[in-house]
């Protein structure tokens, strides 16, 4: 047992300890690979930390990150009355208010105004955000727009089939929830009040792997027959991610995908301004150098393994489960061609423009594909998401070829109105899914074909969209 005195003196980037959960960590070695950078874990240097660390992150994080050597154990004790503590960082808006705004809210745009409004900066700009200038993230956006459809008409349409099978499993509509973390900024019960929504509207929620909420949390959310999928970011120490694989399957998750696309934290200075903001600046004699530089600028991803090839990537995976795989992050034909050659499923993402600016948008990817190597289609599902915001565009990416399309921010900001917030958002995706259908003549998935769309102004759409941004 260690007193919470004695932890109450290691308040330096030399020495920097905290408690969480009754036990004392000494993060010092931590604080340069924190991707939410030193200065706010220092924020709570010598203190409890709980509360500041359950406002975003679960108990599995620690454990993935924090060994052994840096735990020095429970602690007991008061903290000394000279300890001001410091209060957490994401106070979630006023849900009362929230309630009554729900019912006039039409689309995923309106949630992100609504999101924009309640939550406070911190939170709004950790989803909002995209790499550097912003430009892949708003492009992700206005590419799908750049489509047009080519209805056929007088067609015969009774009910509308939003139905469809994704890898191996059944679903209500095509859509899904994509994994994002940061659920508990939007509401403080996290991320499984979207897999309770998920199950209520029988859509797949793709469950992430930095959820605020454990896996176990998760697992135990779900509703009757509710399938999951689990997104893996491999860890440095293999057999922390190899268990945490086993445990999915044996509580009975049915697809993974990795996600290859974010070995470095991309540089977000939407988030950074506001941590700089709110971080004291450092004074004469302080050498940090780099200071507001931390904190999503290059920072590798803690503990995250990055020597995997195809080849060690897919035999590691493959030597631990047999249920389908997606590899996350696909972002030319050359690499869907290999997830082909490889037995597993491209997810054609560029992680929302968070990660690398001037990546391409996911129909540009599709497009590609069609082009280069359109047999992916006939022996792979291909994935997409990034920027989709309209039952239109989930249209658009199944006419083109895709056979799920993720959403990722539009739950986040729908999760701030808690359950209800994102059972409205299924719902009114899956009403835009439908009408597209109809006014485009088709009654279900499997009657579009890339006949129904025309892509020819993408290009122009490119030049302009990046001439003004
Ligand atoms: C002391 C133990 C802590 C550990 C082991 C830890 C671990 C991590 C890890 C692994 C990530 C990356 C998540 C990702 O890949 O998306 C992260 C991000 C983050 N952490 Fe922590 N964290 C700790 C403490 C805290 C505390 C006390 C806060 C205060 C609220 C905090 C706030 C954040 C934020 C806001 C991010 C997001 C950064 C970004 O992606 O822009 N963390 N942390
Ligand atoms: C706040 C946030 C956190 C994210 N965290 C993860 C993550 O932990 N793992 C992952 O594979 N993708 C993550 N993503 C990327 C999403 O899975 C998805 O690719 C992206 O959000 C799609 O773009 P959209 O937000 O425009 O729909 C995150 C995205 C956001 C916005």
């Amino acid at each position: 047992m260690i007193t919470r005195s004695e932890v109450s003196k290691h308040t330096t980037k030399d020495s920097c300890w905290v408690i969480i959960k009754d036990c004392a960590y000494d993060v010092t070695d931590f604080l340069d690979l924190h991707p939410g950078g030193k200065h706010i874990i220092l924020k709570y240097a010598g203190q409890d930390a709980t509360d500041a660390f359950e406002s975003f992150h679960s108990e599995d994080t620690l454990y993935k990150h924090i060994g052994s050597k840096q735990t020095i154990g429970p602690v007991t004790g008061a903290m000394p009355p000279t300890t001001v503590p410091t209060k957490p960082i994401n106070q979630p808006g006023n849900a009362s208010e929230k309630g009554s705004r729900l019912y006039s809210i039409l689309n995923i745009g309106d949630f992100e105004v609504a999101a924009s409004e309640v939550l406070p900066p911190k939170p709004f700009a950790f989803f909002k955000s995209g790499a550097e200038d912003e430009r892949t993230a708003t492009w992700n956006q206005k590419s799908w727009q750049s489509v047009r459809f080519r209805p056929r008409v007088l067609k015969p349409i009774g009910v509308v089939d939003t139905s469809t099978r994704l890898l191996g499993t059944e679903f209500s509509a095509p859509f899904f929830i994509s994994p994002a973390g940061g659920g508990k900024l939007a509401h403080p019960t996290g991320e499984i009040l979207m897999t309770k929504a998920a199950a209520k509207e029988g859509i797949l929620q793709w469950v992430c792997n930095n959820a605020g909420c454990s896996q176990k949390q998760m697992t135990d959310a779900r509703g009757p027959n509710q399938t999951l999928y689990w997104q893996i970011y491999a860890m440095t120490d293999l057999e922390i991610t190899k268990r945490e694989i086993k445990e999915a399957i044996a509580s009975g998750y049915k697809g993974f995908t990795l996600t290859v696309d974010a070995i470095k934290v991309g540089k977000r200075e939407r988030d950074m301004r506001l941590n700089i903001a709110e971080s004291v600046v450092p004074g004469p004699g302080d050498d940090d150098e780099d200071f507001g530089l931390s904190g999503g600028i290059s920072v590798t991803r803690p503990n995250v393994y990055s020597k995997f090839d195809w080849v060690s990537a897919v035999e590691w995976l493959r030597g631990i489960t047999d249920l389908p795989i997606v590899i996350k992050g696909i972002q030319c034909w050359e690499d869907a061609a290999l997830c082909m050659q490889h037995g597993v499923h491209p997810w054609l993402s560029n992680h929302g423009g968070r990660q690398l600016e001037g990546a391409p948008s996911a129909l540009e990817t599709l497009l590609e594909i069609r082009q280069y190597c359109p047999e992916v289609f006939d022996k792979c599902e291909v994935i997409v998401d990034g920027g989709i915001t309209r039952g239109t565009d989930i249209v658009k990416a199944l006419a083109l070829g895709a056979k799920g399309v993720g959403l990722g921010r539009a739950f986040l900001f729908a999760l701030v109105f808690g359950e209800p917030g994102v059972r409205r958002a299924i719902r009114i995706l899956k009403q835009e899914v439908e009408t597209t259908m109809a006014l485009l003549g088709v009654s279900s998935i499997d009657q579009l074909n890339p006949s129904y769309v025309d892509s020819s102004g993408l290009l122009l759409a490119a030049a302009v969209t990046r001439a003004h941004l």
